[in-house]
């Protein structure tokens, strides 16, 4: 048996490896013991961050909130837990999870988590071309910032100039809700609302849009992300679209980048942005109004209680702090994202707290607690200025003390054995630190 067993592992280990599915596997105390290729591309992590920890004491979990924990503990299955959010390289993943206990006999052993990567799959989900009803209007926007406040006066202008309108800003910022508000404000109504989905349009679905153009319906179109056609394909689209300009289309399109770069790179054609930037409308990314946080999950949560009589009426100060200090690479949409994770799982509980985030999230946010020292400050950057080599080490030693001792949840004895030390020698060290 056990020869059998020699001779199979190359061929499992092999096999778990190149799995296109994530494989994440965790003992009966929680420790990582699988975590292969696929889950690494996900999760954006090594595998050097996460082994022989368990994931209680890598990411200070609450017992309930990670799946492979829940199922530790219950011993069910938990299936078809989908998930969309952004791993640690900033790249919005959707994936669906299933989660089985594992038994050796009777005996729990412990859990594994099967990601499957379905973040493709959902973005050909997109026709095209596609018409719209229940659209967006202004006032449904969160605008407490002066920037985004700025962005919507324009808009509404745009609207009333009945002018060709080209939204810039990252994934997530809003342009397609600006775009459908636009649409919603226009002073001589049009009928119909249809996006070009430009990240799946080839020459035929151009061809069929010209079509679509041809009658002579009132109708707004809003080509999305028009930089991620191919530069043929934006010259058919400008052709056709110079020829349509009648009183009763809108034109809108969205770009995700700075248009100066994207044309000196090469994606953008130069007529085309022309054609669209009669109203060129800039919105910031979420980092750089971090005043729109707290008034969007304010009607979030009001929206959810009105809709599913959910209890939860705010956030704690602490995850105030670690939302305000996140640089939110998704944007508006991360962040709806993340309150739609957070509010499905809550029961009675009024405030969103810490031990509410999911795992994913606290994976990034694995310094947000500390508002000290990042690891980046001991990183020698040209744009800084060098410390005396005295006061950096003294920097670095207390950034080290106090990340193990979070790792150990505050706990002396543990935390000391870790670092090689006696309880007394980091009591020392950590009254010095104080001190200093
Ligand atoms: N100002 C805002 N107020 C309320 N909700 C917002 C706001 N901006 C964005 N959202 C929410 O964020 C999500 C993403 O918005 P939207 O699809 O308009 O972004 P986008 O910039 O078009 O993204 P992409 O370029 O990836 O298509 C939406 O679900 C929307 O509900």
């Amino acid at each position: 048996m056990q020869k059998n067993i020699d001779f199979l592992r190359p061929f499992y280990t092999f096999a778990v490896e190149q799995a296109g599915v994530g494989i994440h596997a965790i003992d009966k105390q929680g420790r990582t013991i699988i975590y292969n290729k696929k889950m690494k591309q996900i999760e954006g992590l090594a595998l050097e961050d996460i082994q022989d920890r368990t994931i209680v004491e890598l990411f200070n979990f609450e017992h309930d909130e990670s799946t492979l924990l829940k199922v530790l503990q219950s011993g069910k299955e938990l299936l078809n837990v989908k998930q969309t959010y952004w791993n640690r390289n900033g790249i919005q993943i959707t994936t669906i999870n299933d989660t089985y206990p594992i038994f050796d006999g009777d005996k729990l052993i412990g859990a594994v988590e099967l990601s499957r990567d379905i973040t493709a799959l959902e973005n050909l989900l997109h026709q095209p071309i596609q018409q719209s009803n229940d659209l967006a209007v202004f006032s449904l926007l969160t605008a407490a910032s002066n920037s985004m406040k700025t962005v919507i006066a324009t808009a509404k202008k745009a609207a009333k100039a009945k002018l060709p309108v080209l939204l810039i800003g990252e994934a997530g910022t809003g342009k397609d809700l600006l775009a459908q508000s636009i649409h919603s404000e226009l002073s001589l109504k049009n009928d119909y609302f249809y996006t070009l989905h430009c990240r799946n349009s080839d020459s035929l679905t151009i061809n069929r849009l010209n079509e679509t153009l041809t009658g002579d319906e009132s109708l707004t179109l809003f080509c999305e992300r028009i930089d991620l056609l191919t530069m043929p394909l934006q010259q058919k689209l400008l052709d056709i679209l110079t020829k349509k300009e009648r009183q009763n289309l809108q034109f809108i399109a969205s770009i995700g980048d700075d248009p100066v770069d994207l044309i000196a790179s090469g994606v953008l054609l130069k007529d085309l942005y022309y054609f669209f930037a009669s109203f060129a409308i800039q919105i910031p990314p979420l980092r750089k109004r971090k005043k729109d946080i707290m008034p969007f999950i304010d009607a979030y949560l009001t929206k959810r209680s009105a809709q599913y009589k959910s209890s939860l009426i705010g956030v704690t100060p602490e995850i105030e702090k670690i939302f305000n200090h996140y640089h939110w690479p998704g944007n508006m949409r991360e962040l709806e994202f993340l309150l739609d994770e957070i509010t499905s799982l809550a029961t009675t509980e009024t405030m969103i707290t810490y031990e509410m985030l999911p795992l994913h999230f606290r994976l990034k946010n694995g310094d947000l607690n500390d508002d000290t020292i990042g690891v980046e400050d001991f990183i020698v950057q040209r744009d800084k200025d060098l410390l005396p080599l005295d006061q950096y080490l003294k920097e670095a030693e207390a950034y080290y003390v106090e990340k193990a001792l979070k790792l150990y949840e505050g706990n002396i004895t543990k935390t000391a054995h870790a670092l090689g030390m006696s309880r007394q020698s980091l009591q020392y060290r950590l009254r010095k630190i104080k001190e200093s």
